[in-house]
């Protein structure tokens, strides 16, 4: 049995990570919230599952590396200088970062790649989101690592393609570019399409998460998956043996 602790843990994911924990047969250390200390946490663990948001997460990285002990983050809202800390962190201790945690959408990115890959850039690539009315980001983790997955799949960088929103004269949509769009209301869990739109024809690929169940699972799988494993960053797809 393995002592997990939670960053975020009063929140709505936090709850259903730590029925997940139970469920799963795994020790639930404890948890802080905002205004908590990771390292009055880490000595009570052996990893750490981090869905919060990105303001703590420095703190949390550097207690995860100070204890020695891996992190599954599955906050989003992330910027480019969360990442390098990830990949600082990493070179310490085994860290697996994602959007999404769910077996569905883990899959689906590797359908959008593959078909992004096949499609040329008449295929214009659009991707929307939709998720309750509390969510504080956006475009969704779970969209931009569908775009990520469709930019792979075009050989190309997704920062120089995503164009994030559109209001006013936006002119004609650039070839190549991949489109983002997001609605915000209700309890929606969280869906995601990406859409394949070209003359006369179109293809769609959905996500529709029905409760966080389905991210909790994914997100202890990934801690059973992690402990162990070498310093490193990992991802959902090796989790899932996808
Ligand atoms: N990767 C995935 O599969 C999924 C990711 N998510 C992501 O997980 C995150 C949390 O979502 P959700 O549970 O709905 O959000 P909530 O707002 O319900 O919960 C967030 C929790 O994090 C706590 N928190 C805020 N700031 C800090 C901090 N600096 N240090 C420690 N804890 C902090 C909050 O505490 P307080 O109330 O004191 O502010 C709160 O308890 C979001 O980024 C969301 O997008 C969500 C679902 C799936
Ligand atoms: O905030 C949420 O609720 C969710 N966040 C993740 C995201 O930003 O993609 C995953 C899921 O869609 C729910």
């Amino acid at each position: 049995m393995s002592r997990i602790g939670i960053i975020g843990s009063e929140g709505r994911m936090g709850q259903a990570i730590a029925e997940a924990i139970r469920a799963a047969g795994e020790e639930l250390a404890g948890g802080i919230d905002r205004d908590g200390d990771a390292t009055t946490l880490t000595p009570k663990c052996d990893l750490l599952i981090d869905f919060s948001s990105p303001h703590g997460l420095e703190n949390t990285l550097d207690a995860a590396v100070a204890a020695g002990i891996p992190i599954v983050i599955g906050t989003t809202g992330l910027e480019e200088r969360h990442h390098w800390l990830i990949d600082n962190a990493a070179q310490t201790i085994p860290v697996l970062q994602t959007g999404n945690t769910s077996l569905g959408v883990t899959l689906l990115a590797h359908l959008v790649r593959e078909a992004a890959s096949r499609l040329g850039e008449d295929w214009d690539i659009e991707i929307v989101e939709t998720h309750h009315r509390m969510k504080v980001d956006a475009p969704s983790g779970t969209a931009l690592l569908l775009g990520e997955a469709a930019a792979e799949g075009r050989g190309v960088g997704l920062a120089n393609s995503a164009v994030r929103g559109r209001d006013g004269i936006t002119g004609k949509r650039e070839a190549g570019t991949i489109g983002f769009a997001s609605l915000r209301g209700g309890s929606v869990s969280g869906d995601h399409t990406v859409h394949f739109l070209a003359d006369n024809e179109r293809l769609a690929f959905s996500h529709l998460a029905e409760n966080r169940t389905i991210f909790a699972k994914g997100a202890v799988k990934a801690a059973q998956w992690l402990l162990g494993k070498e310093p490193g960053r990992y991802t959902m797809p090796e989790v899932l043996g996808l």
